[in-house]
Formats: structure tokens, C-alpha cells, sequence
């Protein structure tokens, strides 16, 4: 995962906002978007598409970040979303509620199968829906479309396959979540958003609940793997297991030339 044992934050944004100011000029993409949800991730991956983008335009180039809201109906830590919007002081916010999308998605669903979705099911198809809506915006603007997969979510495979996993570029790769948090907190963002409790937030049957309840693992524990640190072999061989188990969802899409999943 490219996780280094410790990190110098202000170097590591300063290399972050490099690369994306870099990946601009080289392609001529017109700018980034990026769902901003009220997590630390995607605050802390549009902060540095802003800055990217900022950069961009001290160089005389032209260059926008579009943050764009993606709540199902109405969002329980809207409070959140707000503070990161004010934090990141994006160019641009776009609004797109995903509840009708999801709700036509259902309904369809049921009627064409008899069954009902379940609520897991419907979570992932929200995160699909968010991936669609951020294409949608990118395609017709020429922008491109930002991940926040980082070290501790993509060991874990803990992302909708398609749906978040799915992005034109990463600017959190080979950080883990505890050094997001310190890298977020150094670009000075208010303690409620580099302090928040990670959440995937899918579940109409669970709203908000925590990334580490679902997984059954702490990021301490899956920082502390990735970093190099002791852990114990039970923690270790549970992580490898859900890695195991996940090895589909960081590959493109397998092949009959392809023996990855054979061993
Ligand atoms: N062995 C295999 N080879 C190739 N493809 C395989 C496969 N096994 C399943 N698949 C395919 O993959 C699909 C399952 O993958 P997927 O749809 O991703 O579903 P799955 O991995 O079961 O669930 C996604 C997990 O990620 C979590 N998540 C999602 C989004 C955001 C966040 C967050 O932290 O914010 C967390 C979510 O809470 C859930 O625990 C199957 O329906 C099937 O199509
Ligand atoms: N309600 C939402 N509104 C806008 N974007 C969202 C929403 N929920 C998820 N996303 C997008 O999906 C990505 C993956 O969600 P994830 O929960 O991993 O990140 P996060 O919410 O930014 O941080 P954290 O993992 O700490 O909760 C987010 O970074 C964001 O880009
Ligand atoms: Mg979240």
C-alpha cells in the first residue's frame, strides 16, 4: 500500500498539490471534482484540489474544482458537509441529491424481481450513483473525477467496487487514515472534521454508522500493520484475510489471461 512508517505532513502536502497541479498541466484537464460527504478524507482530498487548482492559476493556466454535494434525501451530519464546504473553500458547489436516483433504482428493482433490495445492497448502489453523478458533472466540463482510497480503506477493500473505488486519480495513496487525519489537521482544518469518526454512512437502517463497527477492525490496528508495527497475529491474519478476499476489487477486471486468483 506504499505506507511509510511516519510522514512530514507539510511535506506530504506539498508533494500532494504538486502532483495534482502537475497531473492538470500534463493532461489539460480543465480542474477536479469531488464529492464532499463531511468525512475527514474527502475534506482533506478537496482541500488539496483546491490548492492544486489555486496553483494552477498563479501559473496563468485555467483551472477549477467543483465540490459537489451528494446527499440521499437529507443528509444526518449535513452540519459536517457544511464545514468542510467553509474549510475547503471550493471554486465552485454543486447539489445533487441522490434519494430520487436511488429511490427510481429500488422501485425498479422490487417490481422487476419481486424482491426488495436489501439495505447492504442499496448501499453500494448510492455509492455507485454518487460515481455516476461525479462523471456526469466531469464529463461535459472536461474535469476529472477524484478518489480518496488511501492505504487503510484499500487494504481492507473497504470501498463499493465501481461506485467510491471508482476515480480518475487518487491524491491519498500511501497514506493511512491516522496520517490523513494529522495531514488535514496541519492544513489547519477545524479539530470536528480532522477528529471525526469514520463513517461510510450507506445504511437507511443505520445512518452514520462507524467504518470500524462494520469492519470489525480499528485503523489503529490497520494504520499500525500498515506502518510496520506489531500488531499480533490475530489482527495481522485478519487483515490479510479481508485483503485476500478483496484482491478483486483492486485488479481491472479479470481475464482469462490472468492467474492472479489462482494462488
Ligand atoms: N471473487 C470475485 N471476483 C470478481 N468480482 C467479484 C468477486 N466477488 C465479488 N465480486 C463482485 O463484487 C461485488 C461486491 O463488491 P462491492 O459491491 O464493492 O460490495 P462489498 O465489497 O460486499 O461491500 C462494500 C463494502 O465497502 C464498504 N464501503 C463502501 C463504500 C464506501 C465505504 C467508506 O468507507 O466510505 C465503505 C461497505 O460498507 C461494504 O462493507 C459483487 O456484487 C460482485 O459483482
Ligand atoms: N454524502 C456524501 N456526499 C458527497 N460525497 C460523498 C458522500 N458520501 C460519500 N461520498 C464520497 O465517497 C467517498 C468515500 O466515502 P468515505 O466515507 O470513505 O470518505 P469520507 O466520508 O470523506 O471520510 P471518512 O472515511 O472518514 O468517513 C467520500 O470521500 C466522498 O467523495
Ligand atoms: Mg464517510
Amino acid at each position: 500500500m506504499s505506507v511509510a512508517p511516519t510522514i512530514d505532513p507539510d511535506h506530504e502536502v506539498e508533494r500532494r498539490v504538486t502532483f495534482l497541479a502537475d497531473y492538470l498541466a500534463a493532461t489539460g484537464a480543465a480542474g477536479y471534482v469531488l464529492g464532499i460527504s463531511g468525512g475527514l478524507d474527502s475534506t482533506l482530498a478537496g482541500r488539496l484540489a483546491q490548492l492544486a487548482v489555486e496553483r494552477r492559476r498563479a501559473a496563468d493556466a485555467k483551472a477549477t474544482f467543483v465540490a459537489v454535494r451528494l446527499p440521499h434525501h437529507v443528509q444526518h451530519d449535513e452540519e459536517d458537509a457544511r464545514a468542510a464546504l467553509q474549510f475547503i473553500a471550493p471554486d465552485e458547489v454543486v447539489t445533487f441529491d441522490i434519494g430520487a436516483t436511488i429511490d427510481a433504482i429500488a422501485g425498479q428493482v422490487e417490481s422487476a424481481t419481486g424482491v426488495a433490495m436489501s439495505d447492504f445492497t442499496k448501499g453500494n448502489t448510492k455509492a455507485r450513483v454518487r460515481m455516476v453523478a461525479q462523471y456526469a458533472l466531469a464529463g461535459d466540463r472536461g474535469l476529472l473525477v477524484l478518489g480518496t482510497d488511501h492505504g487503510a480503506e484499500a487494504v481492507a477493500g473497504f470501498f463499493t467496487k465501481f461506485g467510491d473505488g471508482a476515480a480518475d486519480v487518487l491524491p491519498l495513496h500511501g497514506l493511512d487514515k491516522g496520517q490523513n487525519r494529522e495531514v488535514l489537521r496541519t492544513l489547519g482544518s477545524p479539530e470536528q472534521l480532522w477528529r471525526k469518526v469514520p463513517t461510510a454512512d450507506l445504511l437507511d437502517e443505520s445512518p452514520g454508522q462507524s467504518d470500524e463497527d462494520e469492519l470489525g477492525l480499528s485503523y489503529d490496528d490497520i494504520d499500525a500493520y500498515l506502518e510496520g508495527r506489531d500488531v499480533g497475529d490475530d489482527v495481522a491474519e485478519r487483515i490479510e484475510t479481508v485483503w485476500s478476499r478483496t484482491r478483486h476489487k483492486r485488479a481491472l477486471p479479470v481475464t482469462p489471461q490472468d492467474d492472479w486468483w489462482t494462488s
